[in-house]
């Protein structure tokens, strides 16, 4: 059943955590400009970024991904801040192929307040970031105390189900 909280859609000034990744070309280079054209986007101010991580990839066979999130403060509903993450991506050369497969640049949109969204073209909270811990270490290290909404569990506890091995600090910021 789809779940939506439409009434607060447009309420300004919401937080929002996104995850970015990255395994081609200069991994480094595009994640930190990606970082820096976000927080120059109307609407959207930066609160918090973490480390970046070099992790194994999920999925088929590829090379490793630099990995990390942030906190954004939003002034925009969650469908025009998908929007807006979909076109960094492709600003930023993000071309789709295979599924999971390598890229210059993913955005995803894994929480906006404690909105639960189930649509065709959006779901938060992000449906596989409890299972990634490239996702959930560096998540923990700026919003340990953030309670993903559908198991209602903090990122702290969630991160200790994971096996965090292939996450390997790259380098703080
Ligand atoms: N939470 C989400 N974040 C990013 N993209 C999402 C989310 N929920 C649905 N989508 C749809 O997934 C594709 C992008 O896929 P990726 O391979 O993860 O870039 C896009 O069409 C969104 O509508
Ligand atoms: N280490 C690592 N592995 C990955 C990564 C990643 O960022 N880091 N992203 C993926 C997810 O790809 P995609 O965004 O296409 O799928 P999703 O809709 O499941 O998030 C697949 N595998």
């Amino acid at each position: 059943m789809n779940s939506f909280k439409i009434s607060r859609q447009n309420t300004p000034g919401k937080l929002s955590a996104i995850a970015l990744g990255s395994n081609i070309g200069d991994s480094y280079k595009i994640l930190t400009a990606a970082i820096e054209t976000l927080s120059a986007t109307p609407g959207i101010k930066l609160q918090a970024q973490s480390s970046w991580y070099r992790t194994k990839p999920v999925g088929p066979p590829q090379p490793d991904y630099l990995n990390g999130c942030a906190i954004l403060q939003v002034e925009m509903s969650p469908d025009l801040l998908l929007e807006t993450l979909l076109a960094t991506e492709a600003k930023f050369g993000r071309v789709r192929q295979e599924r999971w497969g390598a890229r210059s640049l993913d955005l995803d949109l894994l929480l906006y307040d404690d909105f639960i969204i189930d649509t065709p073209q959006l779901q938060i909270p992000h449906p596989r970031m409890v299972t990634r811990a490239f996702v959930l270490v560096p998540l923990d290290e700026i919003a340990p105390h953030w309670v993903e909404p559908t198991s209602g569990t903090k990122i702290k506890n969630l991160v200790k189900e994971v096996d965090c091995a292939d996450v390997v600090l790259f380098s703080n910021q």
